[in-house]
């Protein structure tokens, strides 16, 4: 990016922080970046970091280029009301992290004809490791999104769905997936423990071998099932974790969950949207 955008940040907390914090670490001025927030001290940290902090929503957004929603979507309706006249005035490109939320519900609380960009982010973008999924209204025009996806990029990879229903899915498989792995994590780790390794030799082995085996997929010309068997020696030792997954049903496991967290999506769009 040569000529850095004025980024405003609504919402300060864990999402905009690992997005303003990739952001920071790849290069991206903190002077162009403004949060706020209701709580001034909750603030300190971003202003000790360069950034303009206030409690002010629509002093952060004045003269802002892109404006990143980032409250809860319970939250979004009652933020963005207030800032319908300067949506109007200034016309940045908004962009929401909000789960479920439409782009037709934000259009209609900013008082119309707004470009957005919907970007379903996840955590992991604190280092610049984050997955994006991102859909534009008919409003957004060629060069907003080319300043979407190069403000994001800078936090990890990014794509584009056609539908904006596809969020949903997106939500499921990488915005709420890293508390998957965690959970995985956790689960592993615990039961290193009870074979008899210290917490700390059970979490250094977990987290590099979770590591290594992403680093491996992502760099492989083959897929994860053949990576898979590529461990599993036949009557060897992986073969009886494998099998004990599957005896109890990991597949029907993990597909339940991602149509658990789907399905939330689609409804908090129906209880907190105004579609
Ligand atoms: N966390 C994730 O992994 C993740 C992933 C993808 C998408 N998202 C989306 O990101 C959004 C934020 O989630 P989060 O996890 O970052 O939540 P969070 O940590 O609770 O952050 C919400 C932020 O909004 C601030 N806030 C509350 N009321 C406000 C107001 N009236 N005006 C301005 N700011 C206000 C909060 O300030 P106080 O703390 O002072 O109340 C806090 O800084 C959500 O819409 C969520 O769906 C989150
Ligand atoms: N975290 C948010 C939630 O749990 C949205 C995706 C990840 O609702």
């Amino acid at each position: 990016m040569n000529q850095h955008p004025t980024l405003a940040f609504i919402g300060a907390g864990n999402m905009a922080r690992a997005i303003i914090g990739g952001l920071i670490s790849n290069g991206f001025p903190a002077a162009k970046i403004r949060a706020s927030s209701p709580t001034i001290d909750r603030l300190a940290d971003l202003k000790s970091q360069g950034l303009f902090v206030t409690t002010d929503n629509a002093e952060a957004m004045s003269s802002a280029d892109i404006v990143v929603l980032a409250v809860k979507p319970q939250m979004l309706k009652a933020v963005l009301q207030p800032l319908a006249a300067a949506a109007a005035r200034n016309k940045p490109l908004f962009i929401s992290v909000a789960a479920g939320i439409t782009s037709q519900s934000i259009n209609k609380w900013l008082g119309g004809d707004q470009a957005i960009v919907r970007c379903m982010p996840n955590t992991p973008a604190l280092v610049k490791m984050g997955a994006n999924g991102l859909f534009a209204n008919a409003s957004v025009s060629e060069a907003q999104r080319s300043q979407a996806v190069s403000v994001l990029s800078a936090t990890g990879l990014t794509l584009w769905v056609e539908q904006e229903e596809q969020l949903h899915a997106v939500t499921a498989v990488s915005g709420s997936a890293p508390a998957y792995y965690f959970l995985f994590m956790e689960a592993m780790i615990a039961a290193a423990e009870k074979q008899g390794l210290s917490k700390e030799v059970a979490t250094q082995l977990t987290l590099q071998t979770a590591r290594g085996a992403a680093e491996m997929a992502l760099q492989s010309d083959v897929d994860p099932a053949e990576l898979r068997r590529r461990v599993t020696s036949p009557k060897g030792t992986t073969e009886q974790a494998i099998l004990s997954f599957q005896a109890n049903h990991l597949d029907r496991l993990v597909e339940e969950a991602m149509q658990a967290c789907a399905a939330r999506s689609v409804s908090m769009a129906k209880e907190l949207g105004d579609d």
